[in-house]
């Protein structure tokens, strides 16, 4: 296996292969404990966008939240799935079967195109050709903002949906999708998510769904595989410590390179690595 792999696999804790039913379990009873722990925590925030890594994490936190009511016979934990469509959601049907699958606590809607809008056009600089990608992640820091919003007025955690997959690319937004409270995908890669989907009796169709960003005006709906120019699988196979193409390994320890800055606190003075 190629050196900085296997790092990557350790560094990840990625596992090369899983039992769905008990990885299931393991998330579960993480967010179980990390709530008892933490007495001043009363809810589970997500974003559910109808895509499968929020499908999977909002299926785990409410597993966690009815456990936890029935275990202490008192309805204190609630799970609050927040839909936050930019206009109007090309994909929402999903989103609502995504809902249906998980049966959420509550559901609140937050249409955030007016404040993305605003806040775009109110910052003098000249974005040039990278306008659209930039706004993208515009969209992505407004969803983190709603949902810190939520979790403050409802003594909430935010749940982030950042996995094996995504964590080697660094294909999320920095202090985007990037931020959050609890990871309980973290260890996972993208094929594994989906066998725990399978497992758990989810929607053929919302765990075989082409997963997308979706954060571009101009390019709607595009496939996370085109933008990354990598095929998840061959992501997955590399996170499993399998032989890949030279080129595609290349391609994906060159990511997980410049993107270090992305999965640590902000640089400083002492930091080694810098
Ligand atoms: N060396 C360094 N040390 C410390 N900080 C550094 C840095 N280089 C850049 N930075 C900072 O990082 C910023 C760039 O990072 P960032 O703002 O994240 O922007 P960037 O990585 O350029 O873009 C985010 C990427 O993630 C993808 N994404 C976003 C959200 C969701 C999903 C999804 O799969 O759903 C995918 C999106 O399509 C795009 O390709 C720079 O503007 C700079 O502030
Ligand atoms: N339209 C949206 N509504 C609510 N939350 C969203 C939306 N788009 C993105 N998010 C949040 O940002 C996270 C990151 O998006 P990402 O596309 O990586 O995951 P996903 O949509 O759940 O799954 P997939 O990767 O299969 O598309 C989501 O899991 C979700 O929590
Ligand atoms: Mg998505």
């Amino acid at each position: 296996m190629r050196q900085l792999q296997a790092e990557i696999i350790k560094t990840l804790h990625v596992q090369p292969n899983i039992d769905p039913a008990i990885e299931f379990r393991k998330s579960v009873d993480f967010l179980k404990g990390y709530l008892t722990r933490n007495k001043a925590s009363k809810a589970l925030v997500l974003g559910l966008s109808g895509g499968q890594d929020s499908t999977l994490a909002g299926f785990m936190c409410q597993t966690a939240i009815n456990e936890l009511n029935l275990e202490q016979q008192e309805q204190m934990y609630e799970f609050i799935a927040v839909r936050l469509p930019y206009g109007i959601q090309l994909d929402e049907q999903d989103c609502l079967d995504a809902i249906q699958f998980i049966k959420p606590s509550r559901v609140i809607t937050v249409n955030i195109q007016a404040s993305v809008d605003a806040s775009f056009a109110s910052v003098p600089i000249r974005r040039g050709e990278k306008a659209d990608f930039l706004k993208g992640n515009v969209k992505a820091r407004e969803r983190m903002k709603v949902q810190y919003d939520i979790a403050g007025a409802t003594d909430g955690l935010v749940v982030g949906t950042d996995h094996a997959a995504e964590a080697v690319t660094g294909f999320f937004t920095k202090f985007g999708d990037g931020a959050a409270d609890i990871l309980p995908l973290y260890r996972l890669n993208k094929r594994q998510g989906k066998q725990i989907l399978k497992e758990l009796g989810c929607p053929e169709h919302l765990y075989t769904k082409t997963p997308t960003a979706d954060l571009e005006d101009n390019k709607p709906q595009i496939p996370d595989e085109t933008a990354l120019g990598l095929r998840y699988d061959v992501i997955d196979d590399y996170l499993e410590g399998k032989e890949i193409d030279y080129e595609s390994a290349e391609r994906i320890e060159a990511r997980y390179v410049v993107t270090k800055h992305k999965r640590l606190s902000p640089v400083t003075l002492f930091d080694p690595w810098q």
